[in-house]
């Protein structure tokens, strides 16, 4: 298929939880708007919007039993259900604008859920999420990943100032609070950010702090600009 068959580009931002990915793709759609290259900005888990997004609400409130008891293929498959129900607007959404910003996407599930395992188990995780989501589900392959890469410590300093979310009555959900986990997950992601071609990394901090928004804002749109394809709307 052409690169205009396919419409915008996928620009994925990732990173654990409280790297700044919400505040990161916010702004990156807002600056891509703003310049006039009309953007769709989408949130994965879908929370309120599909039946998978709603029962990962449930799964991460603990209503399915504690999250170390389910095997981390069938979370995945929630997720994973959660952005098959959610392809068709993603495929409009590339129709329709010049880029499309995804808060999360396949790579998350990838990395959270392969951290609960190791070794040969981990990458066979890996390649089976792949032949579900893009195989098997037909989900697009992200033509950006930019990775906001953040020390646990530094991050639950962050997520400690998030609001209160839909899913949860709790500051942190149950998996945030599990900093060796988080560990886990950060080094997931940076082992994911060497195996791909299509992986940026930014860091969220310098010598120990936390860098300003609007700087880190200005290195993902430095990284952006080589993957808009731009065409009339
Ligand atoms: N570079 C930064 N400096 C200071 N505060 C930040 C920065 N990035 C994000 N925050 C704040 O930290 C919290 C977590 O950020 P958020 O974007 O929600 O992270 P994520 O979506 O990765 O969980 C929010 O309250 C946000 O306003
Ligand atoms: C989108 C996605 C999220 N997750 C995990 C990451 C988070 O721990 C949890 C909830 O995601 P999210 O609400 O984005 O977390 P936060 O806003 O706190 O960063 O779900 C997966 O395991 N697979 C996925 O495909």
């Amino acid at each position: 298929m052409s690169e205009v068959d396919r419409g915008a580009p996928l620009i994925v931002i990732e990173g654990i939880d409280g790297s700044g990915k919400g505040t990161q793709s916010a702004l990156l759609n807002q600056r891509l708007n703003a310049a006039g290259i009309t953007s769709t900005l989408l949130s994965f888990p879908r929370y309120q919007s599909t039946f998978f997004g709603a029962r990962i609400g449930e799964f991460l409130n603990g209503q399915f039993g504690a999250l170390n008891e389910l095997h981390p293929f069938l979370v995945s498959l929630l997720y994973a259900g959660d952005r098959y129900e959610s392809r068709d607007l993603l495929l409009a959404s590339r129709q329709s604008s010049q880029a499309v910003v995804l808060d999360r996407y396949v790579p998350s599930n990838i990395a959270h859920q392969s951290a609960k395992v190791q070794g040969a188990e981990r990458a066979q995780l890996q390649t089976w999420i792949e032949q579900v989501e893009y195989g098997l589900f037909h989900l697009p392959k992200p033509d950006l990943v930019i990775l906001l890469d953040v020390p646990v410590d530094s991050s639950q300093e962050l997520i400690r100032r998030k609001e209160k979310r839909t899913y949860t009555d709790r500051a942190t959900d149950l998996q945030e609070s599990d900093t060796s986990y988080m560990g886990a997950v950060r080094e997931a992601y940076l082992s994911l950010a060497e195996q791909s071609p299509e992986w940026r990394v930014v860091p969220v901090t310098e010598e120990g702090q936390v860098r300003p928004v609007e700087t880190i804002a200005d290195d993902i749109w430095q990284l952006v600009q080589p993957v808009l394809r731009l065409k009339e709307k």
